[in-house]
């Protein structure tokens, strides 16, 4: 039987751990990042992408969240350097965000939560595909961003404008022509540590790569990102927002910062 599970009140986050144990294990994501615990890391490289924007292939209302997927059956979407030794392929992105501003990102720093958080998920090409890579210690890198109200971020807009066609769950359209990269901060300084997967499976497969800096959203382009529903049409309709779970304790994982 699915594992059926969500965000609300009866099978929450505080629920997971009855169909996904490893919801307690020693490795659990996301955490509270505190700066002042980071270590500065000079042995950690510079972080590089390569997104070619001919690999966006569609945008998916998955019930939980939306995601862009891409094609990765070869090497030109990839992200390398960081933590990271080898080659990770893009297979998409998404997003956690909240009913209010005070809160809605995964990752929080020194206590303080975003409205949304933007995770681009990429996995180890030592590993045969996405499936196998995601059941390895090192088969996952995500790279984390933080989004912090302020202008309109004309970057986001093209992603925000099709969410009009994928308001239910289920529900997906093509979605082509589009570089990630764009959506990135100015400065690629990172923190990282070793996680998980914020949603069940939690699979304990995760190196995580979080921007220390925002890049900017708009509360009408919040609006948009709350205008989705976790509900497949014909379903009493429920609004998809506080898509993210609280941090999890740290168990002795160091943090490094790869900036002073
Ligand atoms: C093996 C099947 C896993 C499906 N689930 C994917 C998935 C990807 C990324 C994240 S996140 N939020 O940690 O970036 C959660 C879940
Ligand atoms: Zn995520």
């Amino acid at each position: 039987m699915s594992h059926a599970w969500d965000y609300g009140s009866n099978d929450g986050p505080e629920k997971w751990a009855e169909s996904f144990p490893i919801a307690n294990g020693p490795r659990q994501s996301p955490i509270d990042i505190v700066p002042t615990q980071a270590q500065n890391d000079p042995s950690l490289k510079q972080l590089k992408l390569k997104y070619d924007p001919a690999t966006a292939k569609g945008i998916l209302n998955n019930g939980h969240s939306f995601q862009v997927d891409f094609t990765d059956d070869d090497n030109s979407s990839t992200l390398a350097g960081g933590p990271i030794t080898g080659i990770y392929r893009l297979r998409q992105f998404h997003f956690h965000w909240g009913s209010s501003d005070d809160k809605g990102s995964e990752h929080t720093i020194a206590g303080t939560k975003f409205p949304c958080e933007l995770h681009l998920v990429h996995w180890n090409t030592k590993y045969p595909n996405f499936g196998e890579a995601a059941s390895k210690p090192d088969g996952l890198a995500v790279v984390g961003v933080f989004l912090k109200i302020g202008s309109a971020n004309p970057r986001l807009q093209k992603v925000l404008d099709a969410l009009d066609d994928i308001r239910s769950k289920g529900r997906q359209t093509t979605f082509t022509n589009f570089d990630p990269k764009t959506l990135l901060p100015a400065s690629l300084d990172f923190w990282t540590y070793e996680g998980s997967l914020t949603t069940p499976p939690l699979l304990e497969s995760v190196t995580w790569i979080v921007l220390k800096d925002p890049i900017s959203v708009s509360p009408a382009q919040m609006a948009k990102f709350r205008s989705l529903l976790f509900t497949s049409e014909g379903e009493a309709p429920s609004c998809m927002v506080d898509n993210f779970r609280p941090p999890q304790p740290l168990k002795g994982r160091k943090v490094r910062a790869s900036f002073k």
